[in-house]
């Protein structure tokens, strides 16, 4: 047995699967009593540069729940630090920037990257190998449009405004910045790709904010230079939340596996990106309702799964910080032994 034969990888190219594969994003840290304890008194970003804690959050919910997938335990600004952006993460904010982006000669700060400015990454990544035999490991980056996001508006926003307004009104620069993110995305993914990473997931978390005449205009063609340039060495997932309205575009960017939120039932999604494979849909508040709702629930999204060419069972998006971790090793259960 092989990654190449698992569950996840077969379902991720439309292959026939034993079972329904399953992982949830953040399903690395967060919930796990495990996690917390191991991060006490070390900073979110010095943890994604120590190989032997990545290794160590990123087989815990593996041991845990059995799933059927590891992610990388790292951040989508990891790349970007590396790439010489004064960044923090703060404890209940966020990725926060010293000095946002919003001019040409800010743009030009960002220099491309080389993979010895993340030779933490492709460690991790030979060491997690390794340990993991015949469980995929998933690689990840946030697409220029989320990463853009951060460094613009300099702290997460709900309104984008300052991002928009550089996108509309001086498209020649936002071009550029999308240009060189898309270009430090994919040595990144690159670099992961190398040590040994499965498949790889790009997280545009925050697309939905855009209409789909914007997202075509201004985003889909940095992530599709990504995604593309990666070519088809292993499966490429694409994701993001409140994207209803682009996953037709969204699926037109190159990925194998498109990730849809709890907002489009997996079904009318198949039918939206192009005969490729579809992931997510699980309500992650619903973890807190009772296990028999759950259950129905999690029914509801295999019955929808199953009419697409592939399905990859997961939440519609990151598990919630407050969940009760049994709650997902009795849903990892489940999947698994659906249909049997
Ligand atoms: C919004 C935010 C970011 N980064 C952070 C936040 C703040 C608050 C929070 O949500 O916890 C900071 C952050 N990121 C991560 C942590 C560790 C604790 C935790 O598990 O939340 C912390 C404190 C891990 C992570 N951060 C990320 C991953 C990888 C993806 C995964 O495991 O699914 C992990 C382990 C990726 C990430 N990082 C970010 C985005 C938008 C994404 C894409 C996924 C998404 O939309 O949630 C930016």
């Amino acid at each position: 047995m092989t990654t190449k034969d698992s569950a996840f990888v077969r379902a991720c190219r439309g292959e026939s699967v034993p079972h329904t594969p399953v992982w949830f994003m953040r399903q690395a840290g967060r919930s796990l009593p495990e996690y917390r304890k191991i991060r006490e008194g070390v900073g979110m970003l010095e943890s994604c540069r120590r190989p032997d804690l990545v290794t160590e959050i990123t087989l815990q919910p593996v041991r845990r729940h059995g799933v059927d997938a590891a992610i990388l335990f790292s951040d989508i600004v990891v790349p970007v630090a590396a790439a010489g952006v004064d960044l923090d993460i703060v404890a209940g904010t966020g990725p926060v920037v010293a000095e946002p982006v919003r001019t040409a000669r800010d743009v030009a700060r960002l220099r491309p990257i080389t993979p010895d400015d993340v030779r933490f990454v492709d460690e991790a990544v030979q060491l997690l190998v390794r340990e993991l035999g015949a469980t995929p490991l998933i690689g990840f980056a946030g697409a220029p449009f989320t990463l853009a996001s951060y460094l613009v508006e300099g702290r997460p926003s709900r309104t984008y405004v300052k991002t928009k307004a550089l996108m509309h009104g001086d498209p020649a620069l936002w071009h550029a910045l999308c240009d060189r993110l898309a270009d430090i995305t994919l040595e990144f993914l690159r670099v992961q790709v190398a040590a040994g990473v499965s498949a790889v997931q790009l997280f545009d978390s925050w697309a939905g904010a855009l209409s789909e005449a914007d997202y075509r205009a201004h985003v889909l063609p940095h992530s599709a230079k990504v995604l593309r340039g990666l070519g088809d060495t292993v499966p490429k997932i694409h994701f993001g939340v409140g994207t209803g309205h682009l996953l037709t575009a969204m699926g037109e960017a190159g990925a194998d596996v498109v990730g849809v939120d709890w907002r489009t039932p997996l079904d009318v999604a198949a039918g939206l990106v192009g005969g490729r494979a579809v992931q997510g849909n699980l309500d992650p508040t619903l973890l807190f309702a009772p296990p028999a709702v759950v259950a129905a629930e999690a029914r509801r999204v295999l019955d929808e799964g199953a009419k697409a060419p592939g399905h990859v069972f997961n939440l519609g998006h990151g598990v919630l910080p407050e969940t009760d971790p049994d709650a997902l090793t009795r849903l990892v259960e489940l999947v698994h032994a659906h249909g049997r």
